[in-house]
């Protein structure tokens, strides 16, 4: 049996987890035509293409083996998955906002013939109890900003990452409900039965999350500023120090390191005395 992956099919989800596939070598081979299933360049694993917020329940139900999305639409469907792997990014938080000239500014400032529009009527409901409060919820399905100002709500729920959204509508935060991000999704069967293939594809997917926040880099070193260079060099493991066979007073120094030291590392190795230094992107490290 081959293993199904199901992947957001639209909005600002679907690319960056297609190419976190891709880079993971898991290519599809037939994107175009928006077929809703395609190969990949591995031949036991598939890809599906649905909705964010169908994921959860078809990777709970067994229609698909893994899937990917946020921790919102996980939260709000209720299924029972089991994450794997924090994709690092779709960074968001779900959050109780109010418009900016009323006086609600905390929680407490609630009552329960207050209305609330929101697209998490689930995640709402919950927030609201926990409170010891039975508002009235009015579920949308997108652009749920307008609706305090078109006067069908007192408040909302949404999602918010810049602010921006909630800014242009005169909104303000009252309380976070919930922080998000994008994550590689399970379940318990799939887990067990195809534990090799599920672990190849969250161990590759790791990798690409890890390499994305680091760098390879490569130079050349008179032999007499190696110990200057390794001095200056935080390498995940190593150094590698190779010898350079044409110039034999020289060697060839290549590590793995963090992206945000980068700029200033480089500068240290010349300082040091490395030449020829390349900074290199990495695909996956595993
Ligand atoms: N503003 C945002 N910033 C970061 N991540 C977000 C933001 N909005 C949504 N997300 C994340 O992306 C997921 C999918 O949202 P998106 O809006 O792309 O899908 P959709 O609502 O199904 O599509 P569309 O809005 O195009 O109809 C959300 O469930 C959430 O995890
Ligand atoms: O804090 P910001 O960066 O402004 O982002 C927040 C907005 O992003 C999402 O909307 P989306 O663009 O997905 O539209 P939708 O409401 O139609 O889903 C979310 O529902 C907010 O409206
Ligand atoms: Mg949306």
């Amino acid at each position: 049996m081959k293993l199904k992956i199901a992947v957001p099919s639209k909005g600002r989800i679907s690319d960056p987890s297609i190419a976190i596939l891709e880079k993971a070598g898991l290519g599809l081979k037939d994107n175009a035509n928006r077929k809703l299933i395609s190969a990949t360049f591995n031949k036991d694993i598939d890809v599906m293409f649905a909705r964010a917020s169908d994921i959860p329940k078809f990777v709970e139900d067994e229609i698909v083996d893994m899937g990917i999305t946020g921790v919102d639409l996980i939260n709000e469907s209720e299924a029972n998955v089991k994450e794997l792997v924090d994709l690092s990014f779709g960074q968001t938080k779900l959050v109780l906002a109010s418009p900016e000239d009323s006086n609600i500014n905390s929680i407490d400032d609630l009552t329960s013939d207050m209305v609330v529009a929101t697209e998490f009527p689930t995640l709402t409901k919950k927030y609201l109890e926990k409170h010891d409060l039975t508002s009235k919820i009015i579920t949308l399905s997108g652009s749920t900003e307008i609706a305090p100002l078109i006067g069908i709500a007192d408040l909302i729920t949404d999602l918010t990452s810049t602010g921006t959204t909630l800014k242009m509508n005169h909104l303000k935060i009252v309380d976070v409900i919930l922080e998000s991000t994008i994550k590689l999704i399970t379940n318990d069967n799939s887990f067990e039965n195809k534990k090799e293939l599920v672990e190849a594809v969250s161990t590759s997917i790791k990798g690409v999350i890890e390499a994305e926040r680091k760098k390879l880099v490569m130079m050349n070193v008179k032999k007499e500023n190696l110990d200057n260079v390794k001095k200056v060099m935080p390498a995940m493991t190593g150094p590698t120090i190779s010898e350079v066979l044409s110039k034999e007073e020289t060697v060839a120094v290549q590590a793995v390191i963090d992206e945000d030291v980068v700029f200033e590392l480089v500068n240290d190795l010349r300082n040091a005395g490395a030449k020829d230094i390349l900074v290199v992107p990495i695909e996956r490290i595993i």
